[in-house]
């Protein structure tokens, strides 16, 4: 499989929303290569697999140490690394990536090994492929699924991207995962367009509206985004959520 890097850290994101794992402990699996173009993606180097000769993996977790591997990375490397990384306390193992999806096969022997294990799967994804989420759906515990708001510039028909994530999110949750929905806003971010994901969400997935890094849109219009959506989907489902890794300067 194609990875950018394996590290120990806590997820950062999901804030308080029902089936985020925010704050938990988690060894995260980046998978190199995606299908989307996000303008303000904090991993576009690993966008393109093949810019992505080598993966690395954290020694000791939060020592900032790191050794290399070239890829494909073989399964049982992979296993071994995490293994290793290990520190009794993980929650759950997240995939992220990249897209961990479009490496369909790969995505499921790793989390059929690591449930195997013992573990817990949470799945990291843009929902852009539910065909390819429908194959690896029982494996996943926690799922955290993104809309791509328009301002995102993900791919060229942004609305019949949306109408995917919101089928992977079906898909997802009838398997059994618990599973919500990510939107990165931004200043530019539309009311009519949260209008509509709200509609699309409703008694379907809890929402975390999460500010772009760095943020640009002001407290007020973030507020007004999460009245609008609150208003439709009920207002225990929806919930802001930072990325506070970046703020605490961890992986
Ligand atoms: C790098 S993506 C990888 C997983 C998958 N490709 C996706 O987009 O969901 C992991 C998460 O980071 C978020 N993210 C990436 N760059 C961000 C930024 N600059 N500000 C806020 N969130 C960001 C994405 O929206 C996504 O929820
Ligand atoms: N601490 C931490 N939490 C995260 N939550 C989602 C991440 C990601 O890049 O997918 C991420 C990450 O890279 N680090
Ligand atoms: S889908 Fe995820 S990894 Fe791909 S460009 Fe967007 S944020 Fe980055
Ligand atoms: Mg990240």
């Amino acid at each position: 499989m194609f990875l950018a890097e394996i590290f120990n850290s806590w997820q950062g994101e999901g804030g308080s929303i029902e089936g985020s794992a925010f704050g938990r402990r988690q060894i995260f699996v980046r998978f190199a290569g995606c299908d989307l173009r996000c303008i303000w993606c904090d991993s576009a180097g690993y966008i393109l697999a093949s810019n992505v000769p080598r993966w690395r993996y954290e020694v000791k977790p939060f020592t900032g140490k790191f050794e290399y591997k070239p890829n494909p990375a073989k399964l049982e490397e992979v296993v071994d690394v995490i293994l290793k990384l290990d520190t009794g306390d993980i929650h759950s193992i997240s995939y992220t990536g990249g897209e961990p999806t479009l490496q369909t096969k790969n995505l499921y022997a790793l989390m059929e090994r690591m449930h195997d294990l013992g573990f817990k799967n949470f799945l990291e994804t843009n929902g852009s492929r539910p065909e390819r989420v429908e194959e690896v759906a029982h494996l996943v515990d926690y799922a955290s699924v993104d809309i791509k708001d328009e301002t995102a510039k993900a791919s060229k028909n942004w609305r019949e991207l949306v109408l995917r994530e919101v089928e992977s999110i079906r898909i997802l949750k009838k398997a059994g995962a618990k599973t919500y929905a990510k939107l990165v806003v931004t200043k530019d971010t539309k009311e009519e367009n949260v209008r509509w994901y709200a509609e699309l969400l409703k008694n379907l997935a809890p929402l975390a509206i999460q500010p772009k890094e760095p943020i640009d849109i002001s407290q007020h219009q973030l507020m007004k985004l999460y009245n609008i959506a609150a208003k439709i989907m009920g207002r225990e489902n929806v919930g802001l959520s930072f990325q506070v890794h970046k703020y605490l300067n961890v992986l």
